[in-house]
């Protein structure tokens, strides 16, 4: 699969939130879509799903231009998880995802189905015939994390997949994304750097709607610091000056 964002720009009325965004990539790849808050980097998952239609510019996958037309076989090779998953809470985790199986169309899940539920949920055993309305906000978020690799997508779009994750959980996520890498094209945002320095092999950084750097995470990291935050804050803030914030414990009132 091959993807090419071409001069991609998405206005909501006369505010610009993302602007002349291009780049090429291909499976195997994974882009960390980093910035801050409001930054444009849901924006820019929204227009890849096909929920927002950009302002100008092209989404191109394997030489299709998606847009107004973005053809169910196309969605179909996606797997996304956008502005956080909606489960079906009265049902089981396994029943949610056999029946995501059946919106798919696929033959004989449930061996998949163990195995992913198997690898993200420590405890399945003990949860297995509980109802989803009963999990804690990690849990769910990792049946939703299963929910988009259960039909083998070709293109994995993932806006902050990792929150509400504790560290034990957060690895086993990206252990499973690592595995899953070579066979999609993935685009991942994290605010938790390090995770996107363990997954990525591509960084995007998106900062007040325009890209600040778009390569490699190698190049990204020749000639700047070390630690990937204190390279981005390197790059968004070259003059960091420290706030004063003596009116906290000061002021009066
Ligand atoms: N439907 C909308 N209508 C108007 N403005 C919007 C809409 N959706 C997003 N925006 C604006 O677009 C900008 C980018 O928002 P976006 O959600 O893409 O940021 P983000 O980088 O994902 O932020 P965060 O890290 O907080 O999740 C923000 O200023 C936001 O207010």
């Amino acid at each position: 699969m091959e993807l090419a964002l071409r001069n991609l720009t998405k206005s909501f009325g006369p505010k610009t939130v993302l602007r002349d965004l291009s780049l090429q990539v291909e499976t195997g790849c994974c882009v960390g879509v980093v910035g801050r808050n409001g930054a444009g980097k849901s924006t820019l998952f929204n227009l890849l799903v096909n929920v927002l239609l950009p302002t100008s510019g092209e989404i191109v996958l394997d030489g299709e231009v998606l847009g107004e037309t973005f053809p169910v076989a196309t969605k179909r090779r996606i797997g996304a998880l956008i502005n956080q998953g909606h489960l079906v809470e009265q049902l089981t985790a396994e029943e949610y995802l056999q029946f995501v199986a059946r919106i798919y169309e696929l033959p004989d899940a449930a061996p998949r189905i163990a195995s992913l539920l198997g690898h993200l949920l420590e405890e399945f055993d003990q949860v297995r015939h509980k109802r989803l309305s009963a999990f804690s906000t990690g849990m769910k978020q990792k049946v939703a994390v299963a929910a988009c690799l259960l039909h083998r997508p070709e293109l994995l779009l993932l806006d902050e997949p990792l929150n509400g994750l504790d560290v034990f959980s957060a690895e086993r996520v990206l252990a499973l994304l690592a595995s899953y890498r070579p066979q999609s094209l993935t685009f991942i945002s994290s605010h938790n750097l390090a995770h996107i320095e363990q997954i990525a092999t591509h960084l995007l950084v998106i900062d007040e709607a325009e890209v600040k750097f778009w390569g490699t995470m190698a190049e990204f990291k020749a000639g700047r610091e070390a630690i990937l935050s204190d390279a981005l804050l390197q790059l968004l803030h070259p003059t960091t000056s420290a706030h004063d914030l003596t009116w906290l414990t000061h002021q009066a009132s």
